[in-house]
């Protein structure tokens, strides 16, 4: 991790920064923490204990942060995401009134769900699509997932292309004697459907606790295979996008790799997140939230909820520490939090 020397707080109307300056334009929100799989990466085949209904923001709770966020605080980009953000009930409606607020939206979804409605999503505003698919294999997929569900992600994948959401990225986590056999044909197949691959380094926020360092496979070793059969040239990083990239020497074909466990990418973090029952969480990894949805619904104004927001930000610590005696895990899972 980047090491970032403390700075002091911001005046009043100022962007969202930290006291270490980082500026925070990016807001991750789950619109809810089900899930119609059962990734094993992610949470036990038995689910989780949902949140109630009443403790879940309603639209137009969601809607009056989202505006805070985009008028007050700065932020550009909004990415919905859950649990499975397809699940959310009215889902091109709150679409559409978000992209009114006039940031950039996108969306992490498992795909089930979306070949019936990339197009609306669409039409109703969404820009692009980040789709989670570990495995070209039917079985492996039903064995990963619990659920035999891959051909409605094929299905969801070639959807959202044709609906236009660009660009479409596809998701996989790669583990260790699971389905590290299959990176280069992972790249293989988003190419030749016009996708764009990023692997992901396993993060030990799975619901049961059986994160294991060595199952993970990392970034240096998605970078050696993949440059066993192709020359890679590396690209770089978006701004502070969490993905590293490289493209395949001679195509225009993009990898990605996020390695947030074996090159943290923190010091140049731009990220808040909204859990779905409205805890603002400063970090992936916070241990922390605020109950901004206790200020919804107290009657607190905006002002004061800019305030709650923009003290949450500059408590932020510096970055994750996993791997270090310091580390300790969120109570809250990836699924309930937003990934
Ligand atoms: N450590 C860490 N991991 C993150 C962060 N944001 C996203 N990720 C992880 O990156 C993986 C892909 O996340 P996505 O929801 O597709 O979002 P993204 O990669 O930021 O999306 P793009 O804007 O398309 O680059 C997931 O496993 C996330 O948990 C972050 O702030 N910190
Ligand atoms: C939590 S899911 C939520 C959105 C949607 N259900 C999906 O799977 O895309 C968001 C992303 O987190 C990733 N993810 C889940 N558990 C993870 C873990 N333990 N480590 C790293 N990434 C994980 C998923 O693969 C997915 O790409
Ligand atoms: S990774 Fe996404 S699709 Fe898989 S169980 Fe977790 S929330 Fe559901
Ligand atoms: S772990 Fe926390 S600080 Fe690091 S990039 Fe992710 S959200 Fe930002």
């Amino acid at each position: 991790m980047a090491r970032l020397a403390p700075r002091t707080e911001q005046p009043h109307g100022s962007p969202l920064v930290d006291r270490y300056g980082r500026i925070h334009t990016d807001l991750r929100i789950s619109l809810t923490d089900r899930c119609n799989l059962r990734c094993t990466y992610c949470m036990p085949a038995e689910g989780l204990s949902w949140l109630p209904k009443p403790e879940l923001l309603t639209d137009a709770e969601l809607l009056r942060l989202a505006r805070i966020a985009v008028t007050r605080l700065g932020i550009r980009t909004l990415r919905l995401t859950g649990g499975e953000p397809l699940l959310r009930r009215g889902l091109p409606g709150l679409i559409a009134e978000l992209a009114a607020l006039g940031p950039e939206l996108s969306l992490t979804t498992n795909g089930i769900g979306l070949a019936r409605t990339a197009a609306d999503l669409k039409a109703a505003g969404l820009h692009r699509v980040n789709v989670s698919l570990d495995t070209l294999r039917p079985e492996r997929y039903a064995e990963i997932t619990r659920r035999d569900r891959i051909h409605d992600v094929f299905a969801g994948l070639a959807a959202a292309r044709a609906a236009g959401l660009d660009p479409v990225k596809i998701n996989a986590v790669p583990v260790r004697g699971v389905n590290d056999d299959e990176l280069v044909d992972l790249v293989d197949f988003a190419a030749r459907h016009g996708y764009r691959m990023r692997f992901i380094e396993s993060m030990p926020l799975d619901a049961q606790g059986a994160w294991e360092r060595d199952r993970m496979i990392t970034a240096d070793e998605i970078l050696d295979v993949l440059g066993r059969r192709h020359r890679l040239v590396p690209v770089g990083r978006h701004a502070n996008a969490p993905a590293e990239e490289w493209r395949i020497a001679g195509t225009d074909t993009v990898v990605g790799v996020i390695a947030s466990v074996t090159r943290p990418f923190c010091g140049g973090c731009d990220r808040v997140r909204l859990t779905a029952d409205g805890q603002l969480r400063n970090c992936l990894f916070a241990t922390t939230e605020s109950d901004l949805r206790a200020l919804l619904r107290d009657g607190s104004d905006d002002d004061r909820i800019e305030a709650a927001w923009r003290v949450t930000v500059a408590r932020k610590g510096p970055g994750h520490a996993i791997g270090t005696a310091d580390f300790v895990r969120p109570d809250r899972p990836m699924s309930a939090i937003g990934g």
